[in-house]
C-alpha cells in the first residue's frame, strides 16, 4: 500500500487572485511509514495531503493510492486513507458520539456486532470509551478532536493521515494519541501527521518531509532533517535531537505511552 504522487501542482482562485499552493511535489509513501510533514504557515500542508484521498483533486500530475489514480476510484481512496482534519467539525456527520464514529464502518457494509466492535475499540483508544450517547455539540474543542479520530480509525484504514492532530488537546488527550499513532505505526499502519510541533511525533517518525513555497524541501530521516528544517525556520525543539537519538536506542517494550 503505498501513496504516491507525481508532478503535484494546485492552484487556488483564477485570473489575478490565483495562487499556487503546490508546484510539482513527487513523493511516495510506502507501506506503514510514519511520516511527518512540516513546513512553515501556507507552505502547503494541507493542501498537499487533502488530495491524498481526493478531497482535493490537483490541476496538473497525479495521486495514486496502492497504484490506482485517486481521480479513477475516489472512494477505494477515501477507504485506505483515513483522514483526520483540522477542524474536526468538518468531517461530523451525526449528532451523536457513536452516531459519528459508526458512520464510516456502517457505509462498509459490516455487521452490527463489527461496527459496534469498531466503535467501542476506537472510542477506546482516545479515551472516549462509554460516551457513545453524548452530543457532539456539547463536547469540548479537544474531545471533538478525539471522536474525529476515533471515527478515522474505525475505518481501519491502510494510512491515517492527521492534519494538526494535537492542537486543543490538554496533555493526558495528547499523550493517548500518541501512544495510540505510535501503536498503529507498530501494528503497519502507515501514518501521516502534518503538524507545527514536531515535540512528541518527531521521535516516532521513519521519515519528515518539509514544504516550502508548495514544495518538498526536506524529505529526511528525522536525524538527518534537523539542520535543514533549521534553515526552513521549521523550529525544532533542543530536546527533539536527544529524542531521536532516545527512540533509535530503546527497546520496543520501552514505550511509555
Ligand atoms: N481556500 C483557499 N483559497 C485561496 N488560497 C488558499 C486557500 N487555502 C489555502 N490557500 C493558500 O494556499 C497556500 C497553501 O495553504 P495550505 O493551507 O495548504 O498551507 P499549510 O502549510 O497547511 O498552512 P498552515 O500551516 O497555516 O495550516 C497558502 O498560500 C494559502 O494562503
Amino acid at each position: 500500500m503505498t501513496i504516491e504522487t507525481t508532478g503535484l501542482v494546485y492552484r487556488y482562485g483564477a485570473g489575478e487572485a490565483e495562487a499556487t499552493a503546490l508546484d510539482g511535489v513527487d513523493l511516495a509513501l510506502a507501506d506503514g511509514e510514519f511520516v511527518v510533514v512540516a513546513g512553515a504557515n501556507g507552505s502547503g500542508k494541507t493542501t498537499l495531503v487533502r488530495q491524498f484521498n481526493g478531497l482535493l483533486s490537483p490541476d496538473e500530475g497525479e495521486v495514486r493510492v496502492d497504484g490506482v489514480p485517486v481521480s479513477e476510484d475516489p472512494v477505494a481512496a477515501r477507504t485506505r486513507v483515513g483522514m483526520v482534519f483540522q477542524d474536526p467539525r468538518d468531517a461530523f456527520v451525526a449528532a451523536t458520539v457513536g452516531a459519528d464514529v459508526a458512520f464510516g464502518p456502517e457505509n462498509l457494509g459490516l455487521s452490527r456486532s463489527d461496527i459496534d466492535r469498531r466503535v467501542e475499540a476506537a472510542l477506546d483508544a482516545v479515551n472516549m470509551g462509554g460516551r457513545e450517547d453524548e452530543r457532539l455539540d456539547a463536547l469540548s474543542g479537544g474531545e471533538q478532536e478525539r471522536v474525529a479520530i476515533a471515527g478515522a480509525l474505525a475505518m481501519e484504514p491502510a494510512h491515517l493521515v492527521l492534519d494538526e492532530p494535537f492542537t486543543g488537546l490538554d496533555e493526558p488527550a495528547r499523550r493517548s494519541v500518541l501512544g495510540r499513532l505510535r501503536a498503529l505505526h507498530r501494528d503497519g499502519t502507515g501514518v501521516v501527521v502534518v503538524t507545527h510541533d514536531l515535540r512528541d511525533v518527531f521521535p516516532l517518525a521513519d521519515r519528515v518531509v518539509a514544504l516550502a513555497d508548495g514544495r518538498v524541501a526536506v524529505d529526511a530521516p528525522p536525524g538527518e532533517a534537523v539542520e535543514a528544517l533549521a534553515a526552513l525556520d521549521v523550529r525544532v525543539p533542543d530536546r527533539v535531537e536527544r529524542d531521536v537519538t532516545d527512540v533509535a536506542t530503546a527497546t520496543p517494550d520501552s514505550d511509555p505511552c
